[in-house]
This record gives C-alpha cells, structure tokens and sequence, in this order.
C-alpha cells in the first residue's frame, strides 16, 4: 500500500470530493435488515444462518485486521466502577446465559468480543432488571454495547410489545412502532449505531432501522416499510416522520440517548422534549431509559432527571476523564507556523505498513476545506467532513478514510462525538476546542478497545481559557504537562478566565461557549466556534451550550 505522502495528482483533482464510483447515499439501507427470524406463539425463531451477511456484518473469519481490539484492553478491569442507586444488581463478570439470551451471545461470538467491557458488565444486569441507567464511560470503551446488549437480550426474550392499531401514514405505506429507540446527534453517529444494532440483530426477530437528514426520505421510508423494531435516529428526521404520521412511539420500552449530555444541551433538547414529552412516547413510567456518555456536565445531569426514574448511575473511572491508552502532547504554535508544525508531524508519523489515520480537527468548516487543499497540494491523501458538506460527500469523505484510501481527515466538531474508526493513531487538535469536553470526544477517536493512540494538539495564547482543564485533564491521565502551562495559567486568572475547567461549576445550562472565559478578552483572536457544524438536528441551531464542568452529582 503506498504511503500517504505518495504523490497521486489526481487524489487532488477531487480534493476528498465524491468520485463517479461513490456507494450510493445511505448504502446501508439498501441490503436486508439485520433481522430475518420470527416471534410465533411466545418463541424466537431465528433465521437460518447465511455466509454471505456473515461476512457482511462480521468480516472474513479469522482475519486480524477484523479485531478492533487492543493490547491493552485487560487493563478496563482495573478501571474504578462507581454504581449509585438503592439495590443496583451485580455485574456480569462473562458473556453467559443467565443472564444474556443465548441468541445474542452467539451474534456476540461472531463479533469476537470474549469478554464484556465494565460499562457492558454493569449495564446489562441494570437494565436487564428494569432499571433506568445514566452510564459515563471513558471513549472508546464500549458503551454501544452497554445499550444494545440488554435491550437486544430482554427483546430476544421476551418477544416484540404490543402492536398498536393501525392507524395509516398520511402519505400511504405502513405505519412503524419500534420496541427501542435510540438517538445520537450526528447522521454518521446514528448510522453506526444502525450497523452495530444489525449485528447484533443477526438471525433474530428484530428488525433494526435508522433514520437521519440528509438523505432522501423516499428510501428510509421504504425501510421502514420492510420492519422496524429497533430504531436508530437523528432527532431531525424523526420528528419530521413522526409528523408525517409514518412513525408511532406508542411502543417503545427502550429510549436511548447516546451522547447523551449532546443530546441535552440547548441545541436539541427542544426536539429531544417534543418527541420524548410531546409525541405518543409512553411516560417515563411506562419506558425504560439509557443514557451514555463519556462526558456529562453537572447541570446536564440535573436536567436528564427529567427523563430518569429510579435510575441507577454508572461511572466508569471519572466522569469525563480521558482514557490512558491515548498518549496527549501539547504544543505550542502559533496561527501562522500550524500548517508547517503540522506537516512536520504528518511526516514523522508515517508507518511503514501505510495502515494507520490521522484526524485532524478544526473550528471552522471554511478552514476543515482550506487545510484539506493544502494537505492535497502537499501530496497527501486527505478528504474532510464537515456540515457544509452534504451528505453524500460526508459519507464519501467517511468511507474513504476508513477504507484508507484517504488516510487523513481534516474535521470539524462533527466527527467528534462517537465515530468509531478503525487504525486511527494520531488525532491532531489542530484548532483547540474551547470546552474541555469536545478535546475529551475529539481525542477519543483514537485509543479505542485497548489500542494505544497519540493526540497533539497546538496550543497559543487563544487557548488559554481551556488551559486550567486540559492541565487537569494532562495531570489525572499521567501525560507530561508542558512547563510554559503554568505562565498561561497564570495569565488565564489574570484576564479572569476561569476557563471551563472541572470544578470552576459556574453552572448556568445554556450559557454559550462564546460568552465564556476568555473569548476575546485581550488575548489577540477572538473565537472561532464551529456553528452550524453538521449536527442533524434540522434546526439549525448548533451553537455549543454546554459548561463543562463535569463533576459527579451525588445523589
Ligand atoms: N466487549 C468487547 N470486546 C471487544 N471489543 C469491543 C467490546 N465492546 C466494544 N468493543 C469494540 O470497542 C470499540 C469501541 O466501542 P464503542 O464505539 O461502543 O465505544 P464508546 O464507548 O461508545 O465510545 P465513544 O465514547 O467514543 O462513543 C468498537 O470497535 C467495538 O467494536
């Protein structure tokens, strides 16, 4: 496989842009739903097992490139785990029946996962128990499967809900009342989440869906003709659907926020109220509810009581700590020298075998295109992603950074949160975010399932109203913390920039990232915030609201 510096002039004629051999939009909803077995008379009927969607979903036996899992994936045992909550049951220690459904442990064998992670120890007899769970787990430590895994059992169990009275769409077809629901912020998050639920759908009963904006409706509509059991969404599209009349939420038992703390900030709550409060969703009461992620803000946390009962609450290691499998440097550059420090590193970062990514994050989608041509014209395969794009060109962007073929991808917030990228080794901040919770996201996309990552990011004096976390954050993880923090610090507290910094609980849900700390206050650049960044959430409305500070609430 060629290196990523070899030179290839008509890599940069597309500049990351949609070749005319792309897959087709949404190409995940063209093949067969995960499903195929049957519930008759109070039993599952699996369907019979096929080669060909084994590979599909699974990849070839026994290639190694198929493990995600790393070297140091025994070392999440010896993560602390804090479960709160009256009479919360053990954790599993193995993948065995009881309590896991046999069916589900099979399609978790053809996964080659051996043992749960602890989030996915802990979740399954918590829910499986009927509890409601609020779930922080470090990135990359399997939290996809701390919500799949016990919804998925219990449906395998114990069957589909009732089915409501037809009550037909406004525009013809049929109408849907998915068991689960689960909502994540972005379309390429929500699509993942889809992937993994066909996996673990395998042969069964259930038939997994997703619906996100982007891509024509015509199609999803079609998909969910074909069944729909367990829903993956993006909050946009949903309630469009829901108004429609195409989807009904009369049946879900299981609502799952992913990325939860996203999923409450000021940019979605209003539609997370209205399909959760305002549409035909059983009361909290009558549901169970899941929240996952690895951050979560205290004042987020006080307002997801709203959609919590009795909830037992998991934290995996401290909330919104980063994961010690991924090596943080940072350096200081300035505006003018990124681009050189930047190549300086790609350069240095190159693998013999060709196999490994680097992400490369910025602020703004103008400078996500601007850094992905100068990367081209430097003879580097690179494409970008970003919510100027549209969505064909997002997935394109996507699939040709996992397949390698463009092995570098510069990113706005939008591939921050969630995306699950195989060999990503280097993650370079190459604009620094301003809340402490976007670095955690954004570095954990490499160090996932036990690998070992590097994050780098450039740090110069607009940065100083994250200095005070990111040392927090440096220090808790064993990273080096550079010697010239301490004189930013020191100039952070001068300018009053308290920064978002853990403990610094200057609470205020809402309060914009842009009025915080030190926006503009003397220090040269104002902010550059993502706005309108490519979170699907059809409002339009992306500003970043969340304060970070991210301390456990005690119950
Ligand atoms: N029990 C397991 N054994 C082996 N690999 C696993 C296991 N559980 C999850 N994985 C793998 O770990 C990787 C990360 O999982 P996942 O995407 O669910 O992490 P996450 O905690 O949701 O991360 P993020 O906070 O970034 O969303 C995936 O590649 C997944 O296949």
């Amino acid at each position: 496989m060629p290196g990523a510096f070899s030179r290839s002039p008509s890599n940069a004629s597309f500049a990351g842009r949609p070749s005319p051999a792309k897959p087709s939009l949404g190409s995940n909803l063209n093949r067969r739903p995960g499903g195929g077995g049957k519930w008759i008379d109070g039993q599952h009927i699996p369907a019979p097992r096929n080669d060909k969607m084994e590979i599909d979903l699974f990849g070839e036996p026994g290639d190694p490139l198929n493990s995600s899992t790393g070297i140091n994936f025994e070392k999440y045992a010896a993560i602390p785990v804090e479960a709160k909550g009256h009479g919360v049951p053990d954790p599993i220690t193995e993948f065995t029946n009881p309590p896991i459904d046999p069916h589900l442990i099979e399609n978790i064998r053809f996964a080659r996962y051996t043992t749960p992670t602890p989030v996915q120890k802990y979740s399954v007899p918590i829910v499986g128990s009927g509890r409601d769970l609020m779930a922080c787990a470090q990135t990359g430590s399997g939290k996809t499967g701390g919500f799949l895994f016990p919804i998925l059992s219990a449906c395998f169990s114990n069957g589909p809900s009732q089915v409501q009275p037809p009550n037909p769409p406004k525009y013809g077809g049929t109408k849907v009342y998915p068991t689960a629901l689960i909502l994540a912020p972005t379309r390429e998050l929500v699509n993942q989440i889809h992937e993994e639920a066909k996996k673990f759908a395998y042969r069964s009963w259930v038939k997994p869906a997703v619906v996100y904006g982007g891509a024509p409706s015509g199609e999803q509509m079609r998909q969910l003709d074909r069944g729909c059991d367990l829903l993956s969404a993006a909050p946009g599209r949903l309630c469009d659907f829901i108004d429609r009349g195409k989807i009904s939420l009369a049946n879900v038992k299981y609502l799952v926020l992913d990325e939860a703390d996203r999923m409450l900030d000021m940019g979605f709550e209003p539609q997370i109220r209205k399909i959760v409060q305002g549409c035909d969703m059983p009361t909290v009461h009558d549901r169970q509810t899941l929240l996952f992620s690895a951050t979560f803000p205290r004042e987020i946390q006080m307002l997801a009581r709203d959609f919590l009962k009795d909830e037992v609450f998991l934290s995996v290691g401290r909330v919104g700590s980063t994961s010690e499998n991924i090596t943080q440097t940072v350096e200081w550059a300035e505006d003018f020298e990124k681009k050189s420090v930047l190549l300086d590193i790609l350069e240095g970062h190159m693998e013999p075998d060709g196999n490994n990514r680097t992400l490369i994050f910025v602020e703004t989608k103008r400078m996500a295109d601007i850094l992905c041509d100068f990367l081209l014209q430097n003879s580097l395969r690179a494409t970008a992603i970003h919510g100027d794009r549209d969505q064909r060109e997002r997935e394109y962007a996507l699939s040709t950074f996992k397949k390698g073929t463009n092995p570098m991808m510069v990113a706005t917030a939008v591939a921050a949160r969630g995306l699950d990228i195989p060999h990503v080794s280097l993650v370079v901040n190459y604009d620094l975010p301003s809340d402490i919770d976007d670095y955690v996201h954004r570095i954990g996309r490499t160090g996932r399932a036990g690998n070992t990552g590097h994050a780098i990011s450039f740090f110069n004096q607009n940065n100083l109203n994250i200095v005070r976390s990111l040392s927090e954050i440096l220090k808790e993880a064993k990273q080096e913390i550079p010697d010239w923090f301490a004189g930013c610090m020191q100039q952070a507290s001068v300018f009053g920039g308290r920064g978002r910094g853990r403990g610094g609980s200057r609470g205020g849900r809402g309060m914009s990232s842009r009025g915080g700390g030190m926006s503009s206050g003397g220090f040269g650049s104002p902010f550059r915030r993502t706005n309108g960044s490519g979170w699907d959430n059809s409002s339009g409305n992306s500003s970043f609201s969340h304060d970070s500070p991210a301390y456990w609430i005690q119950k």
